[in-house]
């Protein structure tokens, strides 16, 4: 059989994304997404991604990590999929969509997506961390020279570790720039290396960063091995709401693989 796919990017977290609303894609094979992703022997990618029919919204993100498993929210992915179902002319500037983690709210400004998260209502701090779900798990850490640090095996650690054990996290660790502004290089669960970009982890960090009160700002700079984004959100109460993800999307190329 041969497949068609495209390949999408947002700030360096790269993805196999098909059009699946005609039922092409067999969803049970682990080894085909797995394949699908494997950067010597398949097209490449930190994870897959599907786009399929919804009954009442424009469409619903099936998301898969690299190690072939379905997991939980990617914000990067995301975001690549509004682009997507903009060039398939499913929507125009603005959309909600499905996902693992419930409705989600997007637009397109400039060649910009703006993603809205979902709320964050808890944020455990703990003496060296702080760990909350924005869709998916994140363990959020400081460390010093983070150019220099030794993210994958660091990482590892921590994601294999108590408590998280085999369920895993994913774990983000951070260095301040200014009030505003924070590096973040992730080690990402289910592709268990560090990846150049994570969206639901930068979304952690920045809201890791106004809770323990490292800022004030409501509107978060953060940096990342592949490029630049921005994530902001209203504080209510005990909450954070209208959490936006705010990034460029690419499509890289198209292609077709026997498989
Ligand atoms: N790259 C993603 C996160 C994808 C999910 C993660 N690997 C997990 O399994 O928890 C993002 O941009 O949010």
């Amino acid at each position: 059989m041969t497949l068609t796919f495209y390949k999408y990017q947002g700030t360096g977290n790269d993805f196999v994304m098909i059009d699946n609303r005609q039922n092409v894609f067999d969803k049970n094979n682990t080894k085909l997404v797995a394949f699908l992703c494997d950067r010597k022997f398949g097209v490449g990618a930190d994870g897959l991604i599907l786009l399929e029919n919804h009954p009442t919204e424009d469409f619903k993100m099936v998301y898969y990590n690299a190690d072939g498993n379905e997991s939980s929210m990617c914000g990067n992915g995301g975001r690549c999929i509004v682009a997507f179902a903009e060039f398939l002319q499913l929507i125009t500037d603005q959309t909600t969509f499905e996902a693992t983690d419930g409705l989600h709210f997007a637009k397109i400004e400039d060649n910009i997506i703006h993603l809205q998260m979902k709320d964050v209502d808890t944020v455990k701090s703990f003496k060296n961390h702080q760990f909350l779900d924005t869709g998916s798990p994140h363990h959020v850490q400081f460390v010093a020279d983070l150019a220099h640090f030794d993210v994958k095996n660091e990482g590892k650690k921590i994601r294999y570790g108590q408590p998280y054990n085999q369920a895993g996290t994913n774990v983000n660790f951070v260095e301040k720039v200014n009030e505003d502004t924070y590096t973040v290089r992730t080690y990402e669960r289910g592709v268990e290396d560090e990846t150049l970009s994570c969206g639901t982890g930068v979304t952690a960090v920045a809201i890791a960063m106004h809770n323990t009160g490292n800022s004030v700002a409501t509107t978060i700079n953060l940096n990342v091995q592949g490029g630049a984004l921005k994530v902001s959100f209203v504080k209510d109460g005990n909450s954070y709401k209208k959490v936006m993800l705010i990034g460029p999307a690419t499509q890289v190329f198209k292609g077709e693989i026997a498989c």
